[in-house]
């Protein structure tokens, strides 16, 4: 209904005697470039790779759009690749067939295995780059879990021996950093006596010290092809996403008993513990920006619904802001080809 009288008197504009103009320092990109806090770095990247058995192949995930499995020498063309982008470090993970896992998941320990098969031949091709091997069972067991199990419990002793095994066996095939991604208590410490003992003192850990039992791992489960087969759920060993005061608990045992380097995962959904900890530390700390935080962006991104790279960026800062050193993050290839084409 319209209404034809005069409203009240509305001025143009006022007088606020504002002092304080927040918006003067963004007035022009100078001026928001001169007081940038923080800024994504190609140093920042740590780049996840999925090795399958194989020759001259690359099949992609289907959940993780953009995202292969890659045999042997195509992983090794990706670290050539991650040299010549300047990524400091590459994280590698096994695609293992069904047929070579077991209850135990013996193919860990087997030195051949396809991570260790990896770390040597880019260890040969380009030995500038870090390469990182998660210290873990569930790519490799029968029931997907972190784990040796009795009477349905995920036994926890048993579980370290195994990874400490696994750990020094990695060592020996080149990894720089052994992460341990399992959750199980005391395995910091255990695997770093197991390193020195093998002679491996300059081998480093990067804990997945806080790591909580997140639906966002969902396509990476696809990747390593342990997601069909994973019976029940994590809870009895990754954190409750309700807890972040346990968080900082959890870190300090882990750099007590030896981390060289503390990750925070998944990442997004857990800035404020991200932050908690970087702060309350000051470690080199990490944030896993995990398989279902990229599936999220790159789903919607695929689908027109955001803007891809600029949701990848801001994405990637934000853990910056928060505090994270560095990212491990399926984006790396592709935010570091943009950085260079910025810089
Ligand atoms: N231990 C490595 C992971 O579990 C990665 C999870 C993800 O990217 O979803
Ligand atoms: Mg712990």
């Amino acid at each position: 209904m319209s209404n034809n009288r005069p409203g009240p008197e509305i001025a143009d504009s006022f007088d606020l005697g504002l002092v304080h103009r927040p918006r003067r320092n963004r007035k022009s990109e100078w001026a928001r470039r001169l007081v940038r806090e923080n800024v994504l770095t190609t140093n920042d990247l740590i780049w996840p790779m999925f090795v399958a058995a194989g020759d001259n192949l690359r099949t992609p995930v289907a959940s993780m759009p953009g995202v292969d499995r890659q045999s042997v020498d195509q992983i090794v063309r990706s670290a050539v690749e991650a040299a010549e982008l300047g990524i400091p470090a590459i994280a590698l993970f096994p695609y293992t067939d069904n047929a070579l896992k077991d209850a135990e998941g013996s193919e860990a320990l087997n030195p051949d295995n396809l991570v260790c098969q990896a770390a040597r031949a880019i260890k040969k091709e380009v030995p500038d780059v870090g390469v990182i091997i998660d210290a873990a069972l569930d790519p490799y067991t029968s029931h997907g879990h972190d784990g040796v199990i009795a009477d349905g419990r995920i036994l926890n002793d048993e579980t370290v021996a195994r990874l400490v095994r696994q750990s020094v066996i990695q060592a020996e095939a080149g990894a720089d950093v052994i992460a341990p991604s399992d959750m199980m208590d005391g395995r910091v410490g255990a695997i770093r006596d197991g390193l020195d003992a093998a002679g491996f003192q300059d081998v480093q850990i990067m804990s997945y010290a806080a790591k909580y039992a997140s639906a966002f791992y969902g396509p990476f489960r696809d990747a390593v092809g342990s997601g069909a087969l994973l019976v029940g759920d994590k809870r009895t060993y990754q954190m409750d996403p309700a807890n972040g005061d346990e968080a900082l608990r959890e870190v300090a045992l882990d750099v007590e008993e030896g981390a060289d380097m503390i990750m925070v995962k998944p990442g997004m959904p857990y800035l404020d513990v991200l932050h908690r900890v970087k702060k309350e530390f000051g470690m080199p700390t990490f944030a896993y920006q995990v398989s279902g935080e990229y599936a999220m962006i790159e789903g919607a991104a695929r689908n027109g619904w955001l803007d891809g790279d600029k949701a990848m960026l801001e994405s990637l800062l934000a853990f910056k802001r928060a505090g994270a050193d560095g990212v491990l993050t399926y984006f790396a290839p592709r935010v570091a080809r943009k950085l260079r084409g910025a810089g």
